[in-house]
């Protein structure tokens, strides 16, 4: 499903406490105030993305999410999944529409996992052997079937994650959204949701737009990243791109006898210490090709250097930078 927001900005309002006055005055006080959560997003999905929506807490993720699946509507601005105002047609997008949140649970929290997936097969109306088919596959892929008789409620978060993971997909949605879909989990129920996350691409393909704070995850599934800051838009490009806006620059890694002072390296442009070093590790960033091999040579050759590393900018190093050059 193609997403359009222009302009939109969605606000809260909140009651609070007086600034000012006596104690019992702002006890039983409440003044009213706006909060700007969206300050003017313009962004464009097309059909088939998978794209990780990026930024701190706060920054706006839920409440674009929201917009999308047509829970909130904007203060201003516009929202369209399909050429369609989602909130209106809330019903028609419902049954297109995937939604996963650790906030939001989507299965009957009494019921044993095997009926909440059948009652999702009939609101979704699908058919018996379809439903059959779907439904053992994802159960296998995400190994939940030792809880099908067992009620929501008694699961632990991860098995309730990878649940509520199926139950989302049993109708096919062209449209998936999923916000922070494995904060809290272990290694083992992220790696399998990320697996069932990257196989859809090849299998009904539908746009997928991730909400995350887990840089690992979103570079797993998606190849493409939006980045908000404080309801703005900072960053919209594929991973690809912003990896290469890191060029050429690594970093250079010495682990070293605790104290040792290393020779000091030459001043060469572009070479900087960071200096964030410990005592057994130092750091630096450089531009590949500009530092020489006798350099590495020498280290390599003295008895209390353990090891010399070079390393290409994480993810991570890259959208920190991106941080700071934005704000
Ligand atoms: N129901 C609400 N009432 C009042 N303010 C809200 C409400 N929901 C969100 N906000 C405020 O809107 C801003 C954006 O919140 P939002 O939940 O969209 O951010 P987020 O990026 O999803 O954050 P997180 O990563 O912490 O989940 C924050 O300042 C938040 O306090």
């Amino acid at each position: 499903m193609r997403i359009r927001l222009e302009s939109v900005h969605r606000s809260y309002r909140v009651r609070r406490p007086p600034e000012s006055g006596g104690r019992l005055t702002r006890l039983v006080r409440r003044v009213s105030s706006e909060v700007e959560a969206l300050h003017g997003i313009d962004l464009a999905i097309d059909e088939g993305e998978t794209v990780g929506y990026i930024g701190l807490n706060g920054a706006g993720k839920s409440t674009t999410m929201k917009l999308v699946a047509g829970i909130l509507t904007p203060t201003s601005g516009r929202v369209t999944v399909d050429g369609r105002d989602p909130h209106r047609h809330r019903r028609q997008l419902s049954a297109e529409l995937g939604y996963l949140a650790a906030q939001r649970a989507s299965l009957w929290w009494d019921l044993p996992v095997k009926d909440s997936y059948e009652l999702i097969r009939r609101v979704y109306d699908v058919e018996p052997a379809v439903f059959r088919r779907r439904s053992e596959d994802l159960v296998s892929r995400l190994d939940i079937g030792r809880y099908l008789d067992t009620p929501v409620r008694e699961l632990s978060l991860g098995n309730r994650t990878r649940a509520e993971l199926v139950g989302a997909l049993l109708h096919a949605p062209r449209l998936l959204l999923l916000d922070e879909p494995t904060i809290g989990l272990d290694i083992f129920a992220r790696e399998s949701i990320c697996e069932v996350l990257r196989e859809l691409r090849h299998d009904t393909a539908p746009t997928v737009v991730m909400a995350s704070h887990d840089l690992r995850d979103v570079e797993a599934i998606c190849h493409r990243i939006i980045m908000i800051d404080d309801g703005r838009l900072v960053y919209d490009g594929k991973i690809d791109e912003l990896r290469a806006l890191g060029g050429g620059r690594r970093t250079l890694k010495i682990h070293h006898a605790a104290d040792h002072r290393l020779p000091e390296l030459p001043e060469l442009p572009g070479l900087t210490r960071i200096e964030d070093r410990t005592r057994t590790v130092t750091t630096y960033t450089f531009t590949q090709g500009e530092v020489p091999g006798e350099l590495l040579a020498a280290l390599f050759r003295d008895p209390r250097v353990d090891d010399v590393q070079i390393e290409a900018p994480s993810l991570e190093d890259l959208i920190k930078d991106l941080y700071l050059r934005g704000t």
